[in-house]
Order: structure tokens, then sequence, then C-alpha cells
């Protein structure tokens, strides 16, 4: 994954946090101090770090928690917001015709990143074309030439050129059929009056939608001050930032929207062609943070539950039982191996404290799941349909008949409770039809308030 150190260290914060006994100033300012340090080591701008700081300690302190969250998950999501609050929530890219000007200085991954964006239109469906008008690095037009033949992408330049804003108004008139038209510009060793007049002519001409300025991860703190200059040049629609998965400074370009307000778009994940996402916060923090893939595991569960007989809008109005919980252990089964499962939960989700799983807590927390089935399976459908009609006297029953012990019966009782209770906690905040807008849509809906919550 991209950022691993600086996702290791602030995963440790917050461990230190979840494995608090209480929450108190000593404690916040403790993991606080943590999270500078994780920032400040991967080159986010002193001061937005020194904001934010602030932020988190007052927020944790003087905000109540929402009603049945936990103090520390309370304090883990003010981090989560916090986040977003330095990286921004990241752009909204139309899957429409539109023009896109690649602007950035020599040798950031410009070149590279004009192909990668050219195939990710192609692989929704559009037809990308692109037009080299960087005439200033010897070699920049055979290079974009070559990547764009590979991926079949339509390539129009005028080799040997030394008029960049003709070369660009030609090239518009050529690819005029295709669907998105980026435009590839030279870069300089940085921003010189001749770059910026080109630059400007460029965008007077081609009138783009979209301009993209291209940031290497690697240049840390003086991504802020690149960013401005750019954006003061032309005006930045979006952020491109290459080689995430190179250096551990690439909190330096990630915090570089907050300079100049515009939104990271992709980011660049290695030299092929397909290593290149389109930035999404949500994702990229949660991953950061240790609270796991949210989207990609909704995926999952959306597929899963599809197949499952989970009564998902019982659920959701705070009605979970014994049977629900029966499916939704199958649709986890469907779902495949518990180890990349688990993965993706939250840090602190399942009772298990936050701490990191190992792959012996994994298998074990597998084989909890199977026993979990086969208790079940010994208990009667009204059972199954009203927990709480289990007595002492029926615990002991299931539990000869599941041959395990009168203590195994109750913790599942425990565990569906606490599940119950995240579901009704969940519902109650309005997350029921957040829940079934994203399962429509497939988006992420309310789950960000789900949080540490997440009952799976
Ligand atoms: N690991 C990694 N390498 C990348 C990434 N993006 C670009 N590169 C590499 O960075 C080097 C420079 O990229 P170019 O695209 O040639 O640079 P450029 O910005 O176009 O240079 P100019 O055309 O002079 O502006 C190349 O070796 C690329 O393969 C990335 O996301 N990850």
């Amino acid at each position: 994954m991209v950022m691993d150190k600086l996702g290791d260290s602030l995963q440790g914060a917050l461990r230190k946090l979840i494995g608090a006994n209480r929450i108190d100033e000593n404690v916040v300012n403790e993991v606080v101090k943590d999270i500078q340090r994780a920032l400040l080591t991967s080159d986010v701008n002193v001061k937005l770090v020194m904001d934010m700081s602030k932020r988190i300690k007052e927020r944790s302190l003087k905000e109540e928690p929402q009603k049945g969250a936990d103090p520390r998950e309370h304090v883990v999501r003010i981090v989560y917001q916090e986040m977003i609050g330095i990286m921004g929530k990241g752009a909204t890219i139309d899957l429409k015709p539109q023009t896109i000007m690649m602007v950035g200085l020599q040798g950031s991954g410009k070149t590279t990143s004009v192909s990668k964006l050219a195939r990710w239109f192609q692989k929704k469906g559009l037809k990308p074309a692109v037009i080299g008008a960087d005439n200033f690095r010897p070699g920049a037009y055979q290079q974009l030439k070559i990547l764009c033949d590979k991926l079949n992408v339509h390539f129009y330049g005028e080799e040997g050129e030394t008029d960049a804003v003709g070369i660009v108004k030609r090239g518009l008139k050529e690819i005029e059929k295709y669907d998105i038209k980026i435009i590839d510009t030279a870069g300089r060793h940085a921003l010189e009056a001749d770059l910026i007049a080109e630059m400007e002519a460029i965008n007077a001409i081609a009138n783009p939608d979209q301009k993209f300025l291209v940031l290497d991860a690697a240049i840390g703190q003086q991504a802020g001050v690149q960013a401005k200059a750019f954006n003061d040049a032309v005006g930045i629609t979006g952020i491109i930032i290459t080689k995430l998965d190179g250096t551990a400074k690439g909190g330096g370009a990630l915090s570089a929207v907050s300079e100049i307000n515009a939104p990271i778009a992709f980011i660049g994940t290695g030299e092929t062609p397909d290593d290149f996402e389109r930035f999404d916060a949500d994702r990229f923090i949660s991953r950061l943070l240790g609270m796991g893939d949210l989207q990609s595991l909704l995926e999952k569960v959306q597929e899963s539950m599809k197949e499952s007989d989970l009564n998902v809008e019982n659920i959701m109005k705070g009605r979970f039982t014994l049977n629900d919980m029966y499916a939704q252990l199958e649709a986890m089964n469907k779902m495949g191996p518990l180890k990349q499962v688990m993965k993706m939960l939250p840090l602190g989700s399942m009772g298990l404290g936050g701490a990191k799983l190992s792959d012996k807590d994994l298998d074990e927390t597998g084989q909890k799941m199977k026993v979990y089935k086969v208790i079940m399976d010994s208990m009667t459908e009204g059972e199954l349909n009203d927990p709480k009609i289990i007595s002492a006297a029926r615990i002991k029953r299931i539990a000869m008949g599941s041959g395990r012990s009168p203590d195994d019966i109750r913790e599942l009782l425990k565990y569906h409770k606490n599940m119950q209770n995240a579901f009704k906690n969940f519902a109650g905040k309005g997350g029921g039809r957040s829940m079934q807008k994203m399962m429509k849509k497939g988006g992420m809906g309310g789950m960000g308030d789900l949080g540490g919550n997440m009952p799976f």
C-alpha cells in the first residue's frame, strides 16, 4: 500500500487511544503528539499539523460523543474528519467529453500521467486522444507517442515544432471527434516567465474543462509552494500526485490541496499504466488510519447480502435477530477468506480492542464464527427469532445440544447483543436510510457514521 510508513505510525497512535482505559486530556495529548510526529515525518506542512492538532484536542475534549458511541471511537472519528480537512474530499471526475490540460515541473511524472489518465478514461468506455505539446524536453514527443501507441490511444504531435500553442491549435482540430482531449504541456526545472506565458496561451486557446497539476510526491513541503505558483498562473482545478508508491514524504503533496483549494483528482502508485487511482478521501484515509477500506468492504457486503437471507429492512429498523446473525455469518463466509475481509474492517471492531490482527487472531475468530453457527444450529426457531427468551435452562440445553459450554452460549448472546446495539445505534442516527440508499447506489452513504461500530 502507498504511504505505509505514515499509515503504520498513525495506526500506532490510534491503537494507543483504543487501548486506553479511559479517554482524558493526557491520553488525547499523547495521541495527538504521535499523530503530529507521523504527519511531520511525512512532510505535511508544520502549520497545518499544528492547527489540526489543536482542533483534535479541542474537539475530543469538548464535543460530546454521538449517542451510543464509545469515547475512543469519538476521537478516532474526529481524527478522520480532520485528516479529510487536510487532504480534501477528492475531485469529482465527470465521465463526459472534456478537455484536460496537464501542467507540472519537469520530471514530475507528467508525461506518464497523461498516458495513465487516457487509459483510465478508456477503461471507462470513453475515447481519449492526446496532444503532445511538450516541445521543451528532448525526447518528450517520442516518449508520449510510444506510451500512447502501446495503449491504443490516439496521439497528435509535431516532432521538432517549437510553437507549442500552434501544436495545440492544430491538434484540437485533428482530435475533434474524441471524447477526452488531453494536452501534455512542457515542464521546466522551475516555474519561469516563458513557461507561464506558454501555459496561459494554451489555456486561452484550449479553454480546458480541467487543469490538472502533476506533483511528484517526493517533493514534500515544496508541493504547497509549487501548487500556489501554478494556481496563480493558470488556475488549477485538480491535482495528480505521482510516485506515492516510492516515498514516505507524500504528506506534503497530499496536503498541498489546502494551499490552493483544488482537490486531489488522481494518485500515481507505480510505473505501469494501471498504477493510477482516483483519489477517494474516504477510502484513502480509512486505509491510512486502519479503519479499514470501508468502501471495498461495503462492495463485498452488498454482493454477499444480495445472495443471503438477511432481512436488511428489519435490521435497519433496529431489529436484528439471531437468525439475521446466522445469515450474516453465512454471508461473511461467502465474502472470502476471513483474513482478507478482516483487513478491511475498522480498528477495534468485533471487540478486538484495536490490536493489530495477527493471522493467529484471525484464525481464532474464523474458528469462533464456525462455533457460533454450530450453537445456533442447536437453537429453536423461536429462540433464533427472539433471543430474549433464552433462559439459563435453555442455555444449558443449547450447550448440551451443540457440545459447547454454557459460557460459549453466553458469549454468543453477548456478541449478538453488541451487534444489535450497534445496528440500533446506526439506525437511530438515520443510518438505516443511508444504508438503504447506499445499497441501492453502491456508494458510501452514511457509513462514515458507523465508524468503529461496524457490526461485522
Ligand atoms: N514509481 C512510480 N514512478 C512513476 C510514477 N509516475 C511516473 N513515474 C516515473 O517517473 C519518471 C518521470 O516521469 P515522466 O512522465 O517522464 O516525467 P515528466 O514530468 O513527464 O517530465 P517532463 O516531460 O519533462 O515534464 C518516469 O521514469 C516514470 O516512469 C508513479 O506513480 N510511480
